[in-house]
């Protein structure tokens, strides 16, 4: 039996770093930005209804994040409906690695974890944050987004405070050894878990 672990947090409070840190201790992953990347790249199966819906998103067969935000920026209910669109994709690549995971703990990171209701196929989920001026800082720094494309979807997703409460465990990302003793606590803490059922 595979233990199900549902790592979540708001944009750029540390969910991909922290799960490299999961897999560094033995864990399995399944990261959902990663899926939306192989769903989108040239053969992908979001390209062709992207294009049918967005034909100006799709650049040399693939669908252009760059073109996406833009048209999110434009078009108020655009990301409600590339959203239809990616999720069940999605969904589908969750589900297929599920049933294929052999491994004692697999990790789950899904940006929208409490939003999609994925929560409730996990056995425990973990929320990784940070204080809102370095979640601003780190994410700006990256230079992928301006300042309204950061504000935008942070206000789509719910707030941190909201995740805090109704994760099991939370880990704060301030710095790098911080995350990873949190990390190993959390672990040693199922891990027994599993071996006391
Ligand atoms: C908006 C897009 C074009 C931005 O692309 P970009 O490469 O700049 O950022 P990236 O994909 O790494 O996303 C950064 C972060 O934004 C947040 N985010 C992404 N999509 C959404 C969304 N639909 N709602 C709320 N937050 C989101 C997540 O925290 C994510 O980790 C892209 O995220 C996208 O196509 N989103 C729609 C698909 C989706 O819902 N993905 C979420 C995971 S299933
Ligand atoms: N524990 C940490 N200590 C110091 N810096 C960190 C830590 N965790 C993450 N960071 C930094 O914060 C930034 C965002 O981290 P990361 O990309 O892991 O976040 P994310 O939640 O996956 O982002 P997104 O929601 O945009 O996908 C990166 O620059 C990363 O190096």
């Amino acid at each position: 039996m595979t233990f199900k672990l549902g790592l979540t947090g708001s944009i750029g409070m540390g969910k991909s770093t922290t799960a490299q840190m999961f897999v560094q201790e033995g864990c399995a992953l399944w990261d959902a930005d990663a899926a939306v990347h192989r769903i989108y790249a040239s053969g992908g199966v979001a390209v062709a209804p992207i294009a049918a819906r967005f034909p100006t998103a799709v650049k040399d067969g693939a669908v252009s994040r760059t073109r996406l935000k833009e048209i999110i920026s434009e078009d108020q209910g655009a990301l409600q409906e590339i959203e239809k669109i990616v999720h069940p994709l999605v969904a589908r690549d969750r589900q297929e690695f599920m049933q294929n995971c052999t491994d004692d703990i697999c990790v789950f990171d899904i940006p929208l974890l409490f939003e999609t209701g994925g929560d409730r196929s996990m056995d425990a989920v973990v929320c990784v944050t940070v204080s809102p001026q370095l979640q601003r800082e780190r994410v700006l720094s990256r230079g992928t987004m301006t300042e309204a494309q950061f504000d935008a979807i942070r206000e789509k997703q719910l707030p941190d405070e909201t995740k805090r409460q109704r994760a099991d465990y939370v880990i704060e990302t301030d710095t790098l050894e911080h995350a990873r003793e949190q990390v190993q606590a959390v672990l040693t803490e199922i891990r027994k878990k599993i071996s006391d059922a």
